[in-house]
């Protein structure tokens, strides 16, 4: 989830070659610790080349001079984050001409990467859901499918290790009875409490992934799921407005057990359980058994640039650099878009994968604010950004057996939401060694931050201040995980939130939307239609929310409600005005 930081100081003027999509695969699981011998520094040629992009794009600033060359798109998509990319590559699988704009040099957004001194870094967390061959809710695999694009995986043996409060410690296994058993050990008077939540959990996911996943705000495929699969749907409509707190609270009295739920939520939506709405909690609680977390060979970056390719290969276009600025509105419609180079594109539709804030806020800034979006801001505000540290360490100071992913929230539950309360720590190189030169591993730490904490500094207290702030979460790892952390570093590169602005172009930095108080579930979420015809949002600020999983299924949404409103899919005039009104009304009772 949190993106990089380096990217602030270390820029540079070309990225880093993409990552390979295919390539050998490394040897599965190596004991982390036993080591390469190769000094950092040195760049591995088969895994990680470092060559120029492949021809998929063009940079806005070397494509022809002059306004709308191209003629008129099906759609054009601000941005080219996981939903943006995923919401073009369906419509251009579909037959739609699509141009992405892009305002950084390479696609991606928050699942980018970037490369230095040999280690390719994942901008945003490496825990990727949604990419099994299994099921329905395989998303990432399915978006790649779409346009003939598949990508070798690492099989991740777990989620995440769990390091709490009271020496509580809980390895969630990829094998769920292994999980089970282990939470059951630790909470053995809870046994019951535990099968009827995580159970009810598989309820609402069998019932998710028994469904064709398309757009909830488009009526003839919503009532043809709802006539295939009634038990199903109802199951999904009774949940959506629940939060998974409360569930768990039906079956589970130990507050201990209880905080553990809460750990396991903030890990995915960065909100207690009684915030987090319980499709969104039982979709990543099970996934990670049903599907398991699969790594990407070469790095996460990869997953944004066989999209990239994958538009292209279906004959739609994406431009870097491509600052977009402007949406433009004609008779209230938006038609096409201005780019900070004063170019203008037009188009049928518009999909914007800026968060709803710099829609709204930026790209419309001279349009009062619509009620639609009024309401979304008095029941959700942004989650706050990251600090995150990038490192390249010596592959001895980690033990054997390692494992990739790890949460830290040492001595107090109450510590959790706080700023810099909790570690969140990715060491993607367990998996995929091609990652880092010989002989050394990635750590990328992250934990939350506000932007708040970091504005009015003069630059060299802004570099005091991430130095100092980083240097205390190492010590943090130091002593509760890998002690001689601090000596093992070779590289390392701070982000703070500003820089998740800068390279992100997101409001503050933020991950997206969180509940101003206690949400209804998932009933206050905007879907992708706007109050503004011809505009559509996709991405972490529609439902249902942050992760890549996440925003890859609002991509896929978005795109079958666009493809209908172009004459691509079917549609119904009537019913879609009665199923618009009916969301719209909804979304008012939360
Ligand atoms: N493992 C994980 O689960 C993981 C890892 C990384 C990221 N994520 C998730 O990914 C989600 C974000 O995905 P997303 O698709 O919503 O957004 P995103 O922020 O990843 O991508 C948005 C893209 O739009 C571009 N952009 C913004 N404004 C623009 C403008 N005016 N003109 C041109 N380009 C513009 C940005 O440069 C960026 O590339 C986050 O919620 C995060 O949780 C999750
Ligand atoms: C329409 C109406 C109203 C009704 C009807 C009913 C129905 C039918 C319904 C339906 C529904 C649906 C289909 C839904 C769906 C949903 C989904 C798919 C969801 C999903 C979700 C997902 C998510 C949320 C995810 C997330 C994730 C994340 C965020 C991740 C992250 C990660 C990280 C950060 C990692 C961590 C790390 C460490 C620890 C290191």
């Amino acid at each position: 989830m949190p993106p990089l930081a380096a990217r602030l100081l270390h820029a540079p003027a070309v990225p880093a070659a993409p990552v390979p999509t295919s390539s050998a695969r490394p040897s599965r699981l190596r004991a982390a610790g036993a080591g390469r011998t190769r000094s950092a520094g040195v760049r591995r040629s088969a895994l990680a080349p470092e060559k120029a992009p492949p021809p998929v794009a063009v940079a806005e600033d070397e494509a022809g001079a002059g306004g709308g060359e191209g003629g008129t798109y099906d759609a054009i998509v601000i941005g080219s984050g996981i939903g943006g990319l995923v919401a073009a590559t369906q419509l251009a699988a579909k037959g739609a001409r699509v141009l992405v704009l892009e305002k950084y040099l390479i696609p991606g957004g928050s699942s980018g990467y970037y490369r230095r001194d040999g280690f390719t870094f994942d901008v945003g967390s490496s825990v990727m859901f949604g990419f099994s061959d299994k099921g329905n809710l395989n998303l990432i695999t399915k978006a790649l499918e779409a346009v003939g694009h598949k990508m070798e995986v690492i099989p991740d043996p777990s989620t995440v290790h769990f390091h709490l409060p009271g020496d509580l410690s809980v390895l969630v296994h990829r094998e769920y009875d292994d999980f089970i058993r282990e939470l059951i050990s630790k909470f053995p008077h809870e046994k019951e409490g535990i099968l009827k939540f995580y159970g009810t959990c598989w309820k609402i996911f069998n019932s998710l992934n028994s469904l064709e996943l398309k757009s909830l705000e488009e009526p003839l495929y919503l009532f043809g799921q709802f006539f295939q699969k009634p038990l199903e749907c109802l199951t999904l409509a009774y949940y959506l407005p629940q939060n998974a707190g409360d569930i768990a609270r039906k079956f589970i009295k130990d507050q201990k057990l209880l905080s553990f739920i809460d750990a396991e939520c903030f890990i995915v939506s960065t909100v207690n359980a009684l915030q987090t709405p319980m499709i969104n909690a039982s979709m990543v609680l099970c996934d990670r058994h049903f599907g398991g977390i699969n790594y990407p060979v070469g790095g996460v970056g990869g997953i944004a640039t066989s999209l990239a390719d994958g538009l292209v290969d279906k004959g739609s276009e994406i431009r870097y650099k491509a600052n977009v600025t402007n949406v433009i509105l004609k008779n209230g419609k938006a038609v096409g878009v201005r780019l900070s180079n004063g170019k203008e594109f037009f188009a049928k539709t518009v999909i914007s994968n800026a968060t709803r804030w710099d829609t709204f806020g930026k790209l419309l800034k001279d349009k009062e604010l619509p009620v639609e979006e009024k309401n979304f801001q008095k029941n959700y505000v942004k989650a706050p950004s990251f600090l995150s540290i990038h490192m390249g360490v010596k592959a001895s100071v980690l033990p054997a057996g390692t494992d990739c992913h790890h949460f830290v929230l040492e001595d107090d539950w109450n510590n959790l939401e706080k700023p810099y309360g909790s570690i969140f720590l990715s060491i993607p190189t367990v998996l995929d060694p091609s990652l880092a030169p010989e002989g050394h591993h990635i750590l990328h730490i992250f934990t939350t931050a506000g932007i708040e904490d970091w504005e009015g500094l003069s630059r060299k207290e802004y570099e005091q201040k991430k130095e100092a702030v980083a240097s205390e979460i190492i010590r943090r790892l130091e002593k509760k995980l890998f002690p001689g952390l601090k000596d093992s570093i070779v590289l390392k590169e701070v982000g703070s939130p500003k820089t998740h602005r800068r390279f992100l172009a997101r409001n503050d930095g933020t991950y997206g939307p969180m509940p101003r108080g206690k949400p209804k579930g998932l009933l206050a979420m905007p879907f992708n239609t706007t109050s503004i015809d011809g505009l559509y949002c996709v991405g972490d600020s529609c439902f249902p929310g942050q992760g890549v999983i996440a925003v890859a299924f609002s991509g896929i949404m978005c795109a079958h409600r666009v493809a209908a409103d172009i004459g691509l899919e079917q549609k119904s005039p009537v019913l879609d005005a009665g199923l618009l009104g009916l969301l719209r009304w909804l979304r008012t009772l939360a």
